[in-house]
């Protein structure tokens, strides 16, 4: 909560991948009680760990990091079955070349850069140097072999590339796996639940709803993340309906297989288990 007026703080991922969540949604819940506080997923999976907002979308890793502390709303995430179209690796060489090699990893982004080491290293049986590095492809390419971007900033250099190969990670990953991936979730404070249980109802209701209305007739928001993103019509047409927003059985078996692989190979403490926000009861997902 905002100690000065009590609002309930929400994270948005200031991507274009979350817009048809939140385009209608600040229409749908009362102003005076929500603030929304824009950033990268990693800004946000810091924000949620500190305290500092109390619910949204975070990186589906940071999930795993913390799920003790977090419920997750169900029907929520930005999800793919297959192509992602904005989780890019753009390299030089095939991936079975560069698995071995450097690899730059986007600051912005906690699941994708441990899916690509997942990948590149279960699967292509690699073991890379990475470095971190903020998403401008050509420094990240600088002495490189490969570098990740995510979001509007993978879209954007998807558009302009003539020079690299690029691999989309959830395509890779479905080719492996046979999986769903779940790149973002939307989590909830659990002392937010306990504290707000009508609040916390109302936005899941009105998130739905924005889903819903975007969908019917995404012809607004289509022409919107034209002229502040650029692309065409079709584009924003098949990225927006390529993508999945829905949190369901598949995408949490998909999430399970995520979180094994990143317990098996260190990058997670513990093998995280996903509990979901039942309008006050909690479900506990198993297989
Ligand atoms: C689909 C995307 O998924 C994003 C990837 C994230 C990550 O790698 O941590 C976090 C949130 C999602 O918005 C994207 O960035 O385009």
């Amino acid at each position: 909560m905002n100690k000065e007026d009590n609002r309930i703080r929400i994270g948005r991922i200031n991507y274009t991948n979350v817009w048809p969540i939140y385009y209608y949604f600040a229409d749908l819940v009362p102003r005076e009680q929500v603030e929304i506080i824009h950033q990268v997923p990693t800004g946000l999976n810091k924000a949620m760990a500190a305290g500092e907002i109390d619910m949204g979308p975070i990186s589906s890793f940071a999930y795993g990091e913390s799920f003790e502390n977090y419920l997750l709303y169900p029907d929520l995430s930005v999800s793919a079955f297959g192509a992602v179209n904005s989780i890019l690796l753009f390299h030089e060489k095939p991936l079975q070349e560069i698995a071995g090699g450097e690899i730059a990893l986007p600051t912005t982004s906690a699941t994708s850069v441990n899916l690509l080491k997942i990948i590149l290293e279960k699967f292509y049986k690699g073991k890379p140097r990475y470095t971190y590095a903020p998403p401008i492809l050509s420094d990240m390419m600088n002495k490189r072999d490969g570098a990740l971007l995510i979001g509007d900033d993978a879209i954007k250099e998807s558009w302009r590339n003539k020079k690299y190969m690029i691999t989309d990670l959830g395509q890779e990953w479905a080719k492996w796996t046979g999986k769903w991936m779940s790149f973002a979730v939307w989590a909830i404070r659990r002392a937010v639940v306990d504290q707000q249980p009508e609040l916390v109802k109302g936005i899941f209701d009105a998130f739905v709803q924005s889903k819903h209305m975007a969908h019917a007739d995404p012809s607004a928001m289509i022409k919107e993340a034209k002229s502040s993103v650029g692309g065409s019509s079709e584009y924003w047409q098949h990225y927006f309906s390529n993508l999945c927003y829905d949190f369901g059985v598949e995408q949490w078996k998909g999430l399970q297989l995520y979180y094994q692989y990143c317990w098996e190979l260190g990058f997670l403490p513990k093998q995280a288990t996903v509990e979901i926000w039942q309008q006050n009861r909690i479900a506990r997902v198993t297989e």
